[in-house]
């Protein structure tokens, strides 16, 4: 069996001052009335698996308001083992990542395996996936990648941090503050590092598009659905591009080819979610991408991520709320948020663990208490 959390423990993350949530294989659902934290645990989870928040770039957010630093610690199963981990962060200092103690100085390594288990997340505003900016399907392929191989999640920082120092540049061009010639030297790295970043997306693309595909078939119907990589240059002629764009590239202060402005179709029998398809179809392909994102870590690394799925059951009619509930069943571990247990059958409760969250704190729900509320 792939490895799991049995339990996390919170301290000052967000609205939890202290709570503790055990967890179990399979199906977990957290119940709770609006805004009492059942997000927040979930973003909890992912924080402490991945070393960071996937909704926000800013540590100091996940904070518990008029505290100076937060802890999240879990407990991993991993067959005979345990693994302890823990990230603890407080503003201005370095965060601080460690597994059984020992500290865990590169966060791309510490979210790529040190743990000994991945997550994939859906949040509501995960739609901007698929209905959003280019910008919001390129994270979604580079956050995927990072997670199985931190060279990857290097390459992405380099890459970044290259196309923005070559933007300075091509401004001070522009300004006549520094020579053309200079450009050539920052061309170079700047395609020496695009290209690892385009082959690490092409390597991906075609298997993700093939489990897109299933998902959509088993979550929307049986029509033809796809996701491919959209190239603002090919490798071959990525080099070539750069330099042909050279004069407009300066006249506009910015790197108009590249990986950085490269894109993810998403078509539905041959219509573009993201300018063309309605609410629901851009939610479900929302949620089609993280399994296909599932069956990709599973894939490439033998083990079953853990899902950690946000409200995923409210705006679902019955007959996919019912497979999804059996997919998380099946899974090695899914923890999944409720404002109503009604989403869920009898007979899928039966073989869930319940926690019950109300302002920050947190309950094991008893099977009988359960039968009564509904
Ligand atoms: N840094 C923080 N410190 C303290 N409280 C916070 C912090 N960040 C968010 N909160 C609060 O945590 C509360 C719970 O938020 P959360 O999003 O987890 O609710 P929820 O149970 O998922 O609700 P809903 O069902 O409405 O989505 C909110 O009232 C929010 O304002």
């Amino acid at each position: 069996m792939s490895a799991y959390v049995r339990a996390v423990r919170l301290v000052n993350f967000r609205n939890y001052a202290g709570a503790t949530a055990l967890l179990s294989p399979g199906l977990n659902v957290i119940v709770g009335e609006n805004a009492q934290g059942k997000t927040n645990l979930l973003e909890a989870l992912a924080f402490v698996v991945a070393g960071s928040s996937p909704r926000t770039p800013n540590d100091s957010e996940v904070v518990r308001w008029g505290e100076s630093f937060v802890r999240v610690e879990a407990r991993i199963a991993d067959g005979e083992h345990e693994r302890r981990v823990a990230v603890g962060y407080a503003p201005g200092s370095k965060k601080r990542l460690t597994v059984d103690g020992a500290p865990v100085e590169s966060l791309a390594r510490y979210a790529a395996g040190a743990v000994g288990v991945r997550a994939v997340t859906f949040f509501p505003d995960d739609i901007r996936v698929v209905k959003g900016a280019p910008a919001d399907r390129r994270t979604f392929l580079d956050a995927l990648l990072s997670s199985l191989r931190p060279a990857y999640a290097r390459a992405v920082a380099e890459y970044s941090k290259a196309i923005q120092q070559r933007n300075q540049l091509l401004r001070r061009i522009r300004d006549g503050l520094s020579s053309k010639r200079t450009l050539a030297t920052w061309d170079r790295k700047v395609v020496e590092l695009g290209l690892e970043l385009l082959a690490g997306r092409a390597a991906a693309a075609g298997p993700l598009d093939e489990h897109f595909g299933a998902a959509m078939s088993a979550l929307y119907g049986p029509q033809k659905a796809s996701v491919s990589y959209s190239h603002s240059a090919t490798p071959e002629d990525y080099a070539e591009a750069l330099r042909e764009a050279h004069g407009a590239d300066i006249e506009r202060g910015t790197t108009s080819v590249g990986p950085h402005r490269d894109d993810l179709r998403i078509l539905l029998n041959g219509i573009d979610l993201t300018t063309y398809g309605s609410q629901g179809q851009q939610r479900l392909a929302t949620l089609a991408l993280k399994f296909a994102a599932r069956d990709y870590i599973r894939n490439a690394t033998g083990q079953d991520p853990v899902l950690l799925f946000d409200d995923v059951m409210s705006e679902l009619d019955e007959r996919r709320r019912d497979y999804l509930a059996r997919c998380f069943l099946e899974s090695t571990q899914a923890v999944i948020s409720t404002t109503n247990l009604r989403y869920f059958e009898p007979g899928v409760l039966r073989r869930a663990r319940i926690l019950s969250i109300s302002g920050g704190s947190i309950s094991q729900t008893t099977k009988s208490s359960v039968d009564n509320s509904r």
